[in-house]
């Protein structure tokens, strides 16, 4: 396994395989890319199945035993079995999805060797849902949550961006998980970097400190130096939730606990989801190519939060320069 200057093992890839979405959720940051999204005709642009198989036989070389496949959307992706079922063998298979698609497809994924699945379901009632994602498929998304756990996914992660619009529905979605066997809460803290819109931030500490006093146990993940709160039982106990805070921003920890690289949909390999200054364009490569490219990104990552950044006097996140000199 190849390990970066700050002493970050890369042990996972994180690949979005369209910009393209179904949605229009107000939040989006599409992978780091900002509100790019494209119409929902396939674009040109995208790695074929072929590219994204290229790259992970390369990854597997170096040791990265897992892969996350994202977007845009990904199950708009026709082709998105046949790239699970081309994935190296060595590799855990996950998912992150907006539901709609999975009512027919779940079952399918399953086959070609998807092994877990997070869904994004904001709010638990439609108008709410609608208003953040822009879209009616809020009945789609439930049945497409019931497909996954059919299936056999597990667990199914649920996704809620904690931010203005839908901090109020916490409490509901807690008790949604707790309630029902297979489903967990990811609460992902709102990143106003790509988006445009500081003001729907909410201080994340908040919903920490609710968990808290609810919690019957607190875990700590290696992944990112999440934690992990147990609702209404334990770790062994089958009948109780799991909420995961996701909690990148400002996050010096998060940041030293990223094992992850990531790869854009038109082929671009970088080191870290907010920054675009170290792309690297896989598409046409050879193997031999992705290899010393693989080796040039991992060598200059670079944690993202903490003394790496200052905040300007317009609230901007700017490079500390005096860190730079150094
Ligand atoms: N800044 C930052 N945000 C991340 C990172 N990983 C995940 N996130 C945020 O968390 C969201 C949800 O991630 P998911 O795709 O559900 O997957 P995950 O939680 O990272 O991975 P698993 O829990 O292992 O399934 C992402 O879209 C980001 O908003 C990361 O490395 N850096
Ligand atoms: C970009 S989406 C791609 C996968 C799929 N379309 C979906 O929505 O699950 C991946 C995840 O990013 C999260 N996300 C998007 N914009 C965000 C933001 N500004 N801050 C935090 N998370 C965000 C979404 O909630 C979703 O769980
Ligand atoms: S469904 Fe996912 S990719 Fe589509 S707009 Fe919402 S967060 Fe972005
Ligand atoms: S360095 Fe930080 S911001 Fe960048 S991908 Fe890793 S955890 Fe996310």
């Amino acid at each position: 396994m190849l390990t970066d200057e700050f002493g970050r093992e890369v042990s996972g890839i994180r690949i979005s395989l369209t910009d393209r979405c179904n949605f229009d959720c107000v939040y989006c940051h599409n992978e780091g890319l900002g509100d790019t999204r494209g119409p929902m005709a396939p674009q040109d642009e995208e790695m074929s199945a072929d590219d994204v198989v290229r790259i992970l036989e390369v990854v597997a070389e170096f040791g990265v035993d897992s892969v996350k496949f994202t977007g845009g959307e990904p199950m708009l992706r026709e082709d998105l079995e046949e790239i699970i079922a081309r994935t190296p063998d060595t590799m855990e298979v996950s998912l992150t999805t907006n539901g709609t698609f999975l009512p027919d497809r779940a079952e399918g994924l399953v086959e070609a060797g998807l092994e877990r699945v997070n869904v994004s379901q904001d709010a638990l009632d439609p108008s709410a849902f609608a208003e953040v994602t822009k879209s009616g498929a809020y009945d789609r998304v439930i049945e497409g949550v019931e497909a996954a756990l059919e299936a056999g996914l597990d667990p199914v992660k649920l996704n809620m961006v904690v931010f203005e619009h839908t901090a109020g529905y916490v409490p509901e979605m807690v008790d949604h998980v707790a309630d029902n066997d297979g489903l967990q809460l990811q609460l992902i803290e709102y990143m106003p970097e790509l988006t445009g819109h500081p003001e729907w931030n909410i201080d994340i500490q908040r919903v920490h400190d609710w968990l808290a006093e609810q919690a019957t146990a607190i875990e700590h993940r290696e992944m990112h130096d999440r934690k992990r709160y147990w609702i209404g039982g334990g770790p062994s106990d089958d009948s109780s939730g799991m909420v995961e805070i996701v909690d990148p921003v400002e996050n010096p920890t998060f940041c030293a606990n990223c094992h992850r690289v990531r790869v854009t949909h038109e082929g671009y390999l970088k080191g870290c989801l907010n920054r675009n200054d170290d792309l690297r364009s896989m598409g046409e490569m050879t193997k031999a190519e992705i290899r010393e490219a693989y080796r040039e990104v991992v060598a200059n990552r670079v944690p993202y939060y903490g003394e790496y950044l200052v905040q300007g006097e317009n609230g901007e996140w700017e490079f500390n320069e005096t860190y730079l000199e150094v």
